[in-house]
């Protein structure tokens, strides 16, 4: 066991056969706060309310507030995953991460910060967004810690445009700025559920030459997503790797809470079934973001990202068991 995970039996949610899961504050799954794990945990749970850089309607700075609410629902054995995340590990949330509305460029500092002290105390981050500005300083984060990672990029946008009005950080250029800044391995990068209008053909020429592949919403469609997570699986082999989920990479009719909606995206099955087809790769961290709650209904799509939150979180409390016990021992637990 690396000094890094949890030794004792991790400290689950609350029971909600016995405290009404409506009850109390929210935090994401009814999981202890991290003060409440002795400031220590395997996956944090982490929001960040920033919304800063969006080129649309704002509001993902409630998003993670509203993926907490939706998320008491959620109950602790994952059957499609055969495992119970937040027994094989210790999952926590970590509160937010307080970034100046007013400053993006300190705002960013701040956020890359944040996730230094959290990665460098051993935790992999569980982050729920803000808008997807927040991408570029959690990756930078992530590299320190890992190297140039591979990323997975679940989105309707290719999000590797320039500059909007001039300014570099932005929710529609986090991934361009990273490429920049060598810290994705530019062998393994996928958008997924790309589709929707672009400026112009070039968008396109210039993804490509970051080293992007893309598979779109209607590849996904047409090929399936056991199909679709079998190729993207291959791609990344067993480097460590970041998930990267824009909301907006569902169809409106899936998540109709978002800022820059498109039609025609995936559904939440379709996501969530391609998620759990990359059970098997290292996942070291990944975000759930631009969910806007005034746009929502019914909070669909706060209950969407909180179910594939608890997907990524199941997959990743797995590779940490897995890691301190024998392979077989994981589904019994
Ligand atoms: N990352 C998100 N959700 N959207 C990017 C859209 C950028 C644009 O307005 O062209
Ligand atoms: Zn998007
Ligand atoms: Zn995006």
């Amino acid at each position: 066991m690396s000094s890094a995970e949890t030794p004792t039996t991790p400290r689950g949610p609350v029971d909600s056969s016995r405290i009404p899961r409506y009850a109390g504050p929210a935090t994401y799954a009814r999981l202890p706060r991290l003060d409440e794990v002795g400031g220590k945990t395997d996956v944090a749970v982490v929001g960040v309310p920033f919304d800063t850089g969006v080129s649309y309607r704002p509001g993902a700075r409630f998003g993670g507030n509203a993926i907490r609410e939706a998320s008491r629902l959620l109950r602790p054995y994952n059957p499609a995953q055969d495992a119970s995340p937040f027994a094989l590990a210790q999952v926590a949330d970590a509160g937010d991460i307080a970034a100046n509305p007013f400053n993006i460029n300190e705002a960013v500092e701040t956020i890359e910060a944040a996730a230094d002290d959290l990665l460098g105390s051993g935790a992999r981050m569980m982050t729920l967004g803000g808008d997807h500005t927040i991408a570029l300083p959690l990756l930078r984060s992530v590299a320190k810690k890992h190297g140039p990672v591979a990323l997975l990029h679940f989105d309707a946008h290719l999000d590797t445009w320039d500059t909007y009005f001039g300014a570099e950080y932005t929710h529609g250029t986090p991934f361009r700025r990273a490429v920049e800044e060598g810290i994705l391995d530019t062998e393994a990068l996928s958008h997924v559920g790309t589709r929707g209008p672009l400026y112009g053909k070039q968008d396109l020429t210039d993804d490509e030459k970051m080293g992007f592949g893309i598979v779109t919403s209607a590849d996904i469609y047409r090929r399936g997503a056991d199909e679709v997570a079998d190729q993207l699986r291959q791609r990344i082999g067993d480097r460590p790797l970041y998930i990267s989920i824009d909301i907006d990479c569902l169809d409106p009719a899936h998540a109709p809470g978002t800022g820059t909606p498109e039609a025609g995206g995936m559904t939440s099955r379709e996501l969530l079934e391609i998620l759990r087809g990359l059970a098997s790769c290292n996942l070291v961290s990944a975000d759930v973001v631009e969910v806007a709650p005034a746009y929502d209904h019914a909070e669909i799509t706060a209950v969407a990202a909180s179910h594939t939150a608890y997907e990524l979180t199941t997959i990743m409390s797995r590779q940490i068991a897995e890691a301190r016990v024998p392979r077989q021992a994981v589904s019994e637990r």
